[in-house]
C-alpha cells in the first residue's frame, strides 16, 4: 500500500512504535535501510523527514519500497550501512576567536560532520577570551555565526570570581558549565577552589543546568580515602627522562582523580538538585566511590573519550607527545575496566566524548621522525632539547570526527556483538550526550519530532586515518597511521546532507549548523 498515494497514514507493513503522518509529501525526504538503530532497536527502518522543519516526521520499522512515496519524492535505501541518529560530542575545544589557528568553528565542524557528528558542545576555554562571561560568549557566538556545519551548543566556564555571570549565562543558552581543580594549561582559565565550589554550587543549585568538573588535583597533603586505604602521593615534577611517557603518567595518577573527585563529593550536599558530571574521566579506580555516591542520592555521571578506550599506556613511545593529554591515557588494565564498566547495567560513565583539544604541531613539540611534527620543525619555536617533552607539551588529543570508528574498531577488535555494540554506541554517543547537554528534546534519536540528523554507517569498511580523513585544522593526532573500521558514508543535518564520502561536502549556500542557544529546560 503507497501510504502517499492512498491518503492513508496507516500502511499494512506498520509493526509497533510506527508513527503515522499526514505532511504534504512535497517536502519530504526519504531514508531506508534494513539496518538501524531506532530508539535502541536494532531494526530496520525507514524514516521520512520534513525538508522545511527538518524534523522526523515518521519512522517506519520496516523498509518501504521507493514506490511507496510519490513520484520524485528523493529517496535512499542505504542497505547494509546502519542508519545511526547523528552523534552528539559533548566535549570538544573550537577556540575561535583568539586560538583560531589552533581550532575554529569552520574546521571543526567540517572535521565532525565528516565522521556523522552533527552536534558539538564547546568547551568555554581555549578561544580568547574564554566563555567566562556574558560578554565572552557572545564574542564566541559572533565568530561562530556562518562558519558551522553542524549544530553548536556552547558550555560556559567557572573560574574563581565569576559567579556572578553564571545564572546570566545560563539565560543565554549555555548547556552547561566546566570548572578545573588544577592548572587548565591557559593562564585565562584558572582553576577553582573549595571556596569558589560553594559559591558556585549556591549559585546555580536550582538552575537548569549541569556543572562539570576537570577532576584531577593535586592534594595539598598525604590523603587518606576511608580506613584502610593510602595513597602515596607522587609530585607532579618528573622523577625519570621527560620524553619517556610513563614518566608523564607516574607525574599525574589516579590519586588526583581519586582527590578531586572526594572534594567534588563532599561540596555536593550543597546543591543536592543539580546534576554534576566528571568530564573525562580515565581513572578505573574512581569508579567505585562515583558509584556509590550516586547509589546515595547524589546526581553525578561520568563521561570518558574515546582514546581512553582505545590506547593504552604501554604502546605510546618516547616523545609521541600526541598522547598527551589530561588526565593521562592510562595502562591496558584501566582500559579494560573502563570498558568493563561502561558494559554494567547502570553504569556511572553514561557518555563518550572526544575531548577533540587540538593545538598547532610546534605545541605539541614532536621530534622530527614523529607524523604531524612537520609544522613544528618549520615554526622552530622549541630548542632541540625539548622535543618530546611530555610535560611542556600541549595537552589535549586531536580527534573529532573519528570516534564513531574509533569506538566500532576498538568494540570489533574485544570481539563484541554487532549489534549491541551499535545500540551502546547510539546511548554512549547519541541519547545520553544529548540528555547530559540538554537536548535530547531535539537531538540523539531517531524518532518523530526529532531532528533530522543521520550518520549513515557502513559498518564493515575500513580507511586509513590520514591528512585527508583528519579535517581538523592541524592534522597532528595519535590516530594517523591507524587503519579503523567503520566507515560514515553520509552525514545528514536537519534532513539535508551535509556531507558524503563520495562527493564531499555540500558546499551550495554555505554551512547551515545552527548555534543551539535555547535555554536549557533542565
Ligand atoms: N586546556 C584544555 O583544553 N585542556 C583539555 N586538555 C586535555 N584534556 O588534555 C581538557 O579538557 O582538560
Ligand atoms: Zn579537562
Ligand atoms: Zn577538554
Amino acid at each position: 500500500m503507497a501510504p502517499f498515494a492512498t491518503g492513508t497514514t496507516t500502511p499494512h507493513s506498520i509493526e509497533d512504535g510506527v508513527r503515522s503522518f499526514d505532511s504534504p509529501p512535497s517536502d519530504i525526504t526519504v531514508l531506508a535501510s534494513s539496518r538501524a538503530v531506532i530508539e535502541n532497536r536494532f531494526t530496520s527502518a525507514t524514516i521520512v523527514i520534513s525538508t522545511t522543519t527538518g524534523k522526523i516526521i515518521t519512522v517506519w520499522h520496516s523498509v518501504l519500497p521507493e514506490s511507496s512515496f510519490p513520484p520524485g519524492t528523493p529517496y535512499k535505501d542505504y542497505s547494509p550501512c546502519v542508519l545511526l541518529p547523528g552523534l552528539v560530542d559533548a566535549h570538544v575545544h573550537l577556540n575561535e576567536p583568539g586560538r583560531t589557528e589552533w581550532e575554529g568553528f569552520w574546521t571543526g565542524t567540517r572535521a565532525a560532520a565528516f565522521g556523522g557528528v552533527t552536534t558539538v558542545v564547546d568547551m568555554p576555554l581555549n578561544a580568547i577570551p574564554p566563555t567566562t562571561t556574558v560578554a565572552g560568549l557572545k564574542e564566541k557566538v559572533a565568530a561562530a555565526q556562518g562558519k558551522c556545519w553542524v549544530d553548536v551548543g556552547f558550555y560556559g566556564g567557572i573560574i574563581p570570581g565569576n559567579a556572578a555571570e553564571l545564572k546570566p549565562l545560563v539565560q543565554e543558552g549555555v548547556r552547561g558549565f566546566k570548572g578545573f581543580l588544577i592548572d587548565s594549561g591557559v593562564e585565562e582559565f584558572p582553576a577553582v577552589s573549595a571556596t569558589d565550589i560553594r559559591k558556585v554550587f549556591e549559585e546555580l543549585q536550582d538552575e537548569p543546568t549541569t556543572v562539570m568538573f576537570h577532576a584531577e588535583m593535586i592534594p595539598p597533603v598525604t590523603a587518606s580515602v576511608g580506613d584502610d586505604v593510602q595513597w602515596s602521593l607522587p609530585p607532579l615534577a618528573p622523577t625519570g627522562p621527560l620524553d619517556e611517557y610513563q614518566t608523564f603518567l607516574d607525574s599525574r595518577p589516579s590519586s588526583f582523580e581519586i582527590y578531586a573527585i572526594l572534594e567534588i563529593l563532599s561540596l555536593a550536599h550543597l546543591a543536592p538538585n543539580l546534576p554534576l558530571h566528571i568530564v573525562h574521566l580515565s581513572a578505573v579506580e574512581a569508579i567505585p566511590m562515583l558509584r556509590k555516591a550516586k547509589e546515595s542520592g547524589v546526581k553525578i555521571t561520568a563521561e570518558t573519550c574515546f582514546h581512553y578506550l582505545s590506547l593504552a599506556a604501554e604502546s605510546i613511545k618516547a616523545g609521541d607527545t600526541r598522547h598527551k593529554c589530561c588526565p593521562p591515557i592510562r595502562g591496558q588494565s584501566n582500559q579494560d575496566g573502563l570498558w568493563d564498566e561502561m558494559l554494567e547495567n547502570d553504569s556511572i560513565i553514561k557518555t563518550v566524548v572526544s575531548d577533540h583539544s587540538p593545538c598547532t604541531p610546534n605545541l605539541k613539540l614532536l621530534p622530527s621522525h614523529v607524523p604531524g611534527a612537520e609544522g613544528g620543525s618549520k615554526a622552530g619555536c622549541c630548542s632541540n632539547t625539548s622535543k618530546g617533552d611530555f610535560f611542556s607539551a600541549w595537552g589535549g588529543i586531536s580527534s573529532v570526527g573519528l570516534g564513531l570508528s574509533i569506538l566500532w574498531t576498538e568494540a570489533m577488535r574485544r570481539g563484541f556483538k554487532t549489534e549491541e555494540t551499535l545500540r551502546n554506541i547510539e546511548r554512549w554517543c547519541c541519547v545520553n550526550t544529548a540528555k547530559q547537554v540538554g537536548l535530547e528534546h531535539k537531538k540523539g534519536e531517531l524518532k518523530v519530532g526529532m531532528d533530522g540528523d543521520v550518520a549513515v554507517f557502513d559498518d564493515a569498511a575500513e580507511f586509513e586515518v590520514e591528512p585527508n580523513t583528519m579535517l581538523f585544522r592541524n592534522k597532528c593526532s595519535p590516530y594517523e597511521g591507524k587503519v579503523l573500521r567503520g566507515v560514515v558514508r553520509e552525514t545528514w543535518l536537519r534532513g539535508r546532507r551535509v556531507h558524503s564520502r563520495e562527493d564531499g561536502f555540500v558546499e551550495k549556500g554555505g554551512p547551515k549548523g545552527e548555534l543551539l542557544l535555547e535555554r536549557r529546560k533542565a
